[in-house]
């Protein structure tokens, strides 16, 4: 296949004199992504959630609540016709962009990875573009939710990026080219890459989407010298390995437990926290009596050799589709005069859950969501929903919110796509609360029986299945789901206890939270708004609209002591969009880079 490089700035027929013009980039060594919250890096935003933590904190604070209205559009780049393809409107470009010293990195969701200059603040000049050239249409038809992607990493002198079509890259950072791929995600399982890797001393560390349809997921390091497997860790036990046990017969082959958002490293610990999605069939648990362990769990490794350390399982044989693969923050903190190594986490089945990050003991659990209906709480001690019956093989929790085969829909709330979902959140440490954005409202479904026994058991054409067979079926015509509110929020909690304590209610979630140094809190939605909310009463303060949907959460970067605010474009707007913006109805899906600063 042939591979394109565009070498937009030809830079490499310049001569030696010319080159020395580019400031060429610092390597992005393990020690500055240990250190990229120090004031070093203040201006830059080295991985996907910026720390090794988890906050997608910038502690830039140029942009501060008083001044934040003079905040305008410095410059757009489009990056792409928008990725379309198959079943999808549009591609969803929900990464974050990648800043260092004054240079941009981005991937869209045909995988094409661009490298641009913004170092004058007026233009995103491109240096380079590489296009893996991916399979475009079977991204369209095998994957669950179309050309994706949650951005790329660091690495000394490269550019580490996965394809929607299970590769991974090396791309020189320089000169565009590829340094070496590996095709690691089995794309005859409808395994695909969408999370971004995280980037830990010499590996990168990943793990497929495809629990929708049955994958046996896992979570690898790649040692990025060599393109070898450091080590590979699935997250469903096989045979004679612990937790097998939770999956009848061999639905633990293809249980689901996919990995499609980054997780979080603690340097000091050596150990990696990640979270997995939901067991495979995504509602029909008859196909797999049983905790389903390690699905829709926290987990906490060895990033060394991947030695699972701890877990923990949020809805044990999740019937909700309640996927909790979402970002986790680590937090240092204070907690009765006695320091706390905690990690913490906004669930997609609704509650805020606190842990001791050493052992996994949980510290608390608190309903974040409006509305919540599955379960009455969480046991304090044993973690595990109220209901939960460790005789039962199928868990019922509330009666009505489980659906079954025979028609009855499973009413339940939060929704199937929770609570929180990928979104990531932010925390700031100078309000030290959280911010999340999330769905609020319920859902209803009906289990789906395959129309045939083979389309569960791995050996299936993946275009077919996903023709034939979702896993669930809308509810009958005519049943009421709960009268509740039914939108997207923002809520400000605190970690160490749970507690909402400011919160907006708005027709549809954002694309996830950014905080920075100026007191601010940021997000952007596919109504095509970037909104600035006061980081301490959540009101806004500022919104600017760009006239297509936004994908990505938004990041913050400076060049020259000037700060900006940078999001992706690249989504299609939903119906509930038309409620803050009329005009979302009719956004053409743009590929695009949108960069924001002070006008002075
Ligand atoms: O189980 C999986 O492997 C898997 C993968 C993905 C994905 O990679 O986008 C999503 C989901 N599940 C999912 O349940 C879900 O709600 C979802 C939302 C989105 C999105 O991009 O907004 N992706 C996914
Ligand atoms: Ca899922």
């Amino acid at each position: 296949m042939l591979k394109r490089n565009l070498f937009v700035t030809g830079l490499a027929t310049m001569g030696i004199a010319a080159m020395s013009s580019f400031a060429l980039a610092a390597e992005t060594t393990s020690e500055r992504l240990v250190n990229a919250g120090s004031e070093a890096e203040n201006g830059n935003w080295l991985m996907v959630h910026r720390t090794y933590d988890s906050h997608r904190y910038s502690p830039l604070n140029q942009i501060t609540k008083d001044n934040v209205k003079d905040l305008s559009l410095s410059f757009v780049t489009i990056l792409d016709n928008a990725s379309r393809g198959g079943r999808y409107a549009s591609a969803r470009n929900e990464g974050t962009p990648l800043v260092e010293d004054g240079f941009m990195y981005v991937q869209t969701g045909w995988s094409v990875v661009t490298k641009l200059d913004v170092r004058d603040g007026k233009v995103g000049k491109v240096v380079w573009k590489y296009d893996p050239e991916v399979d475009r249409q079977w991204i369209s038809d095998a994957t669950c939710c179309g050309a994706e992607n949650r951005g790329i990493g660091l690495w000394n002198d490269d550019v580490i990026a996965l394809t929607m079509d299970g590769r991974v890259m090396s791309i020189n950072k320089e000169t565009g080219e590829l340094n070496w791929e590996k095709q690691r995600a089995d794309k005859a399982r409808a395994e695909s890459f969408t999370g971004a890797p995280l980037i830990i001393g010499d590996t990168a560390v990943y793990g497929p989407a495809g629990g929708e349809y049955g994958i046996r997921g896992w979570l690898e390091a790649i040692d990025l010298k060599t393109g070898d497997v450091a080590w590979r860790t699935y997250t469903v036990p096989g045979p004679g390995e612990p937790g097998n046990d939770t999956w009848e017969g061999n639905a633990w082959e293809t249980g689901g437990a996919s990995i499609w958002q980054t997780g979080s490293y603690d340097p000091v610990s050596g150990m990696t926290y990640w979270g997995t999605g939901n067991p495979a069939p995504q509602i029909d648990a008859e196909y797999r009596p049983g905790d389903n362990l390690y699905a829709s769990s926290l987990l906490a490794l060895d990033a060394k050799d991947g030695a699972l350390k701890w877990h923990f399982q949020f809805t044990p044989n999740d019937p909700y589709d309640y996927d909790e693969i979402g970002d986790n923050q680590l937090l240092d903190v204070t907690v009765d005069g006695k320091p706390s190594k905690m990690v913490v986490r906004a669930a997609r089945n609704g509650f805020m859950y606190g842990f001791n990050r050493t052992d996994g003991a949980m510290t608390y659990a608190k309903q974040y969501v409006e509305d919540l209906n599955w379960t009455t709480g969480i046991d304090p001690k044993t973690g595990k929903p109220l209901e939960y019956d460790p005789k039962a093989q199928l868990q019922k929790y509330v009666a009505g919110t489980v659906g079954s085969r025979e028609g009855t829909p499973g009413i339940y709330c939060p929704t199937l796509g929770g609570g929180k979902n990928w979104q990531p959140a932010a925390y700031s440490p100078q309000t030290k609360l959280l911010y999340i954005t999330s769905a609020e409202g319920c859902s209803a479904y009906v289990p789906e029986a395959a129309p045939n026994p083979t389309i569960t058991g791995g050996e299936y054409d993946v275009v077919k299945a996903q023709r034939e067979w979702n896993g669930r079926l809308p509810a009958p015509e005519g049943t009421k789901l709960p009268d509740v509110f039914n939108g997207g929020s923002v809520k400000a909690i605190d970690p160490l206890t749970g507690e909402t304590k400011a919160k907006v209610l708005m027709p549809r979630r954002l694309n996830g939270m950014l905080a920075t140094g100026g007191d601010l809190v940021w997000g952007s939605s596919t109504n095509g708004n970037l909104y600035a909310y006061d980081a301490d009463t959540l009101k806004e303060v500022w919104s600017f609209n760009v006239g297509t949907s936004l994908g990505g959460p938004p990041m913050s970067y400076s060049v020259d002591g000037k700060q900006y605010i940078a999001v992706l474009a690249g989504a299609a707007p939903a119906a509930a969009d038309k409620k803050t913006v009329p005009a979302s109805e009719f956004f053409v899906p743009t590929d695009a880079l949108f960069v924001f600063a002070l006008d002075k």
